[in-house]
């Protein structure tokens, strides 16, 4: 699904409404109704119950009214907080707010001298605050008797619904340079805005409702995609059905090199992650001393011993194997558990440039590259490389605070420079790609912040390459799916519990869910 800026979306609306010929007011109109259908959703019953409104003067405003009257016609208590002079409403929100008036329902003037009272006394019976105040028209900060009114209703613990995007923040950054309301949901219209997909604007708007307002599909599914949040239909689409006959080649083979003495766990869960993608064959490399570890309770993957340092890491004795053991794999992935000892830092740096067949890169093999991502633009082959904030920190020689500032501009740049797929981890990670496209991931839960969880998407991405994926779709399905099945682990077992192998675990029932219609 695309995801659109302010500017963008303004630019869909005015060819609805110059060049369709759809009235302004019908979408509006659609709008207040789908907000309305959310709500009947979260409630199930609107007759009886209190909502208080605060409307602005803009068409977000509008939309506000709109649902004002349908509400009451179903029966519920309304209040309408107005933030502007009634005289201010112009257009297709004047029109509503005549339409309120006419019904003799009354507004009150939150903008005038006691309206902090107001609010205050509105809060203290209201089951639903809905925030029509600001939408996409926002920019800049809201003035102090506004911060103090959103404050408030933050501080309430009324469940609130945003209007298309929670007034305060920015449409397009995700940023709030002032207090901005804290939502429960969100409903946005047409297109899911960029601030509402990158945090901290998730998680400002809660749960984020896209409802359809009859926009033209030719406007909202435009052909040229910068931008996309990754949806159920769109990972399902990339998965071709199984063939009948059926045998382990066609699924491809995984090369995995991962592991040391004291990390031989992350090797064994980025070999589970690959085989439960669903890879034809995984070979798991990982340094000869610990190869009958590995290799116990792990029944479908081969294994290979690898040359190794007294430490029990990767030697560059191992580069040779590793370019032999390359010939009859489909994808290399390489980093999880290697350590950072020079002798495999060496390796990594040397081998590199060897490679000709597709490469995942994660873990220590980036941090390998610190300092050295010039060897990145000088790899031979399709790569992906899934850094979390620290290793693109070390990559970009830059803090952890600077990535998480600007990632997805990181995430893009950084992509286009390197020739490769960026997957940069995180709340929302961000996928970037060499032809400049970006992909955002809304699955996952801070349950899967625990050690395991980043070997386990590389062996899920790795495995997807095997298949057949384009390094594009495998690290956006990767990340999906390896999101999806933390969100069902967390489900079940709690975001606190959740290990990384759960995750693995709940791969299954994940692609149960996404490849079933
Ligand atoms: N244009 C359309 O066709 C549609 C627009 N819709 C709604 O319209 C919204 C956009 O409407 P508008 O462009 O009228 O703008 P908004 O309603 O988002 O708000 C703009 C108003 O807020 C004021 N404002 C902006 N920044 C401010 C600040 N820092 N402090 C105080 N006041 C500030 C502006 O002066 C303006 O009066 C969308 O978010 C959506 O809710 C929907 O009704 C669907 C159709
Ligand atoms: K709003």
């Amino acid at each position: 699904m695309r995801i659109v800026t302010a500017a963008e979306m303004r630019d869909i609306d005015r060819q609805a409404i110059e060049d369709y010929g759809i009235p302004g007011v019908v979408l509006m109109e659609n709008a207040g109704l789908r907000v309305i259908e959310v709500i009947q959703n979260i409630l199930s019953e609107v007759k009886g119950k209190v909502f208080t409104i605060l409307v602005g003067k803009g068409n977000n405003g509008g939309d506000g009214l709109v649902i004002a009257r349908h509400l009451f016609n179903r029966g519920a208590l309304v209040k309408v907080l107005l933030m502007a002079e009634p005289e201010e409403f112009m257009n297709d929100a004047g029109v509503n707010l005549t339409i309120w008036k006419k019904m003799g329902q009354p507004v009150y003037q939150v903008n005038k001298e006691n309206g902090i009272n107001l609010v205050k006394v509105a809060l203290l019976n209201t089951d639903i605050f809905i925030d029509a105040l600001f939408g996409t028209g926002f920019h800049g900060m809201v003035n102090e008797k506004v911060a103090r009114i959103i404050e408030l209703i933050n501080a309430s613990s009324v469940t609130v619904i945003a209007v298309d995007i929670p007034s305060g923040l920015e449409a397009d950054t995700g940023r709030a340079p002032g207090p901005s309301i804290k939502a429960n949901h969100t409903v946005t219209f047409g297109l899911p805005k960029l601030g509402l997909v990158v945090e901290p604007g998730a998680s400002i708007a809660g749960e984020l409702h896209v409802v359809d307002i009859s926009l033209p599909k030719y406007l909202t599914e435009s052909k040229a995609i910068p931008r996309q949040l990754l949806t159920k239909q769109l990972i399902a689409s990339w998965f071709k059905p199984r063939r009948s006959v059926s045998h382990k080649g066609i699924y491809g083979h995984v090369l995995l090199v991962a592991g040391s003495r004291d990390m031989s766990g992350a090797a064994r869960m980025a070999a589970r992650g690959a085989l439960r993608a669903g890879a034809g064959l995984v070979t798991l490399a990982v340094p000869q001393s610990i190869q009958p570890l590995v290799a116990a309770g792990l029944e479908e993957a081969m294994t290979k011993g690898l040359a190794e340092t007294e430490e029990g890491t990767l030697s560059t004795e191992a580069l040779e194997q590793i370019l032999e053991a390359c010939q009859s794999a489909d994808v290399l992935a390489l980093g999880p558990g290697i350590t950072t000892h020079p002798e495999t830092i060496d390796l990594v740096r040397n081998l590199l440039p060897k490679l000709t067949i597709p490469v995942v890169l994660d873990a220590d093999a980036l941090n390998a590259l610190a300092g050295a991502s010039h060897l990145l633009e000088q790899l031979q082959t399709p790569a992906i490389i899934t850094p979390h904030p620290g290793e693109m920190s070390r990559l970009l020689g830059l803090t952890i605070d600077e990535v998480q500032e600007e990632r997805l501009y990181l995430t893009g740049t950084s992509a286009k420079d390197w020739n490769l797929v960026v997957l940069l981890k995180g709340a929302k990670t961000i996928i970037g790609t060499p032809e400049g496209e970006i992909y955002i991931n809304p699955t996952g839960n801070p349950g899967m912040a625990t050690g395991g969880s980043g070997d386990a998407l590389t062996g899920i991405i790795a495995s997807l390459v095997a298949q057949g994926f384009s390094p594009t779709q495998a690290a956006a399905a990767g990340a999906y799916l390896h999101g999806y099945a933390g969100d069902l682990a967390a489900q079940e077992l709690s975001e606190v519990s959740t290990l990384a192998s759960d995750l693995v675990r709940f791969l299954p029932a994940t692609m149960k869910a996404v490849l079933t219609k």
